[in-house]
């Protein structure tokens, strides 16, 4: 049986043109009504604040699987650092990102994200869900963005499909040790897990331009993220990302350092975990002076698998019962597609 990919489950839930595409923000001097969040109530981006303990991780750690463990659950998100990937890798990868993102909105739109597409240029994809738009600009890439790269710059689109292609390579195989670490604390006497499941992944190229308004706009509305981890580098210096966390609010996540690395738990980890792993809520806020660039790549199973939650690892507590029923990632990927967050309330057992 043929296996079916994640840019064909996306088929399934078109949206409207309408919905995808960005406003042209070089033109902008005012935010519009369109992108005016009256309530939203953000206090301004502190630059100087430090971020709250999320937890920092060494992957060179001897206790690494129990300190990855200990996050997740806690947490549901944390930096990695000694990950392998050069610093330098990371500021190509972003000056090819805002390279995109500096052409005419006339070039950008000839790549916009199809109806039925998964994807190309666009806006967030939970952006229906919302009465207001968020001032933000995406670009998404599976695999090879070869043909969009082609259309963008029709004699110079090597260099944007290499940096890409290798940074998806080297994302793949850091979530592919996050994953077996992860593995390895939530069942460590069931190495069958380790081969039951294929990959799937995704990167997202993020763009939040400066905002004449910041108090009154979104970069991106309150989600949660849809499949196992999230990795996300945003540049140095560049907050916008939050988590919200019990009894504090909204709170900022700050990079460390240029080359730390933010992971955070998806729906369908925490579902694995049998809601041991929160899967993190966060928004981001966005800057008046500053451009913010962000790559958020995203790692989960093909959509053909099956999501059974893990229930033997919660040690000392007696019996426990799964939390959600068994469901296929196709279905959850659907369902989320039509009820946002509410997703989980139809899919308890
Ligand atoms: O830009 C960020 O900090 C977060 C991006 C994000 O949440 C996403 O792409 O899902
Ligand atoms: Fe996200």
């Amino acid at each position: 049986m043929a296996t079916s990919t994640l840019e064909e489950s996306y088929k399934e839930n078109p949206q409207s043109l309408q919905h995808i595409l960005p406003i042209d923000f070089h033109l902008i001097q005012e935010v519009p009504n369109s992108h005016l969040w009256p309530n939203i109530n953000n206090s301004p981006i502190n630059h100087d604040d430090k971020s709250p303990n999320v937890p920092i991780i060494d992957l060179l750690a001897p206790n690494v699987v129990e300190l990855i463990g200990h996050a997740c659950k806690t947490w549901g998100i944390f930096q990695v650092v000694n990950h392998g990937v050069p610093i330098e890798f990371f500021d190509e990868v972003e000056s090819q990102a805002r390279r995109l993102f500096a052409l005419p909105a006339e070039q950008k739109v000839k790549v916009v994200r199809s109806t039925s597409g998964a994807t190309g240029y666009g806006t967030a994809r939970i952006t229906p869900f919302f009465s207001k738009f968020m001032w933000h600009e995406g670009f998404t890439i599976m695999d090879s963005p070869l043909d969009h790269a082609k259309e963008l710059w029709p004699h110079d689109y090597q260099e944007f499909c290499d940096v890409m292609e290798n940074y998806q390579k080297k994302m793949k195989a850091l979530s592919f040790q996050l994953w077996l670490l992860i593995l390895n604390y939530l069942q460590p006497s069931q190495e069958h897990l380790m081969n039951s499941f294929e990959f799937t992944q995704a990167l997202q190229l993020n763009s939040y331009p400066c905002c004449p308004n910041p108090n009154h706009a979104v970069g991106l509305a309150p989600h949660t993220d849809s499949l196992f981890l999230t990795i996300l580098h945003q540049t140095n210096n560049t907050k916008g990302l939050q988590i919200l966390k019990k009894d504090q609010g909204w709170t900022s996540i700050a990079p460390i350092s240029n080359d730390a690395l933010i992971v955070n738990v998806g729906d369908l980890l925490h579902i694995l975990s049998n809601g041991e792993f929160p899967s993190v809520y966060h928004r981001v806020l966005v800057d008046q002076t500053k451009h913010r660039v962000s790559l958020a790549y995203f790692f989960g199973p093909q959509v053909d698998s099956t999501i059974v939650p893990l229930v033997s690892f919660e040690k000392n507590v007696g019996v426990v019962v799964p939390k959600y029923r068994k469901v296929k990632v196709k279905e959850y990927l659907s369902l989320k597609a039509k009820h946002l967050e509410t997703v989980f309330s139809l899919i308890r057992s």
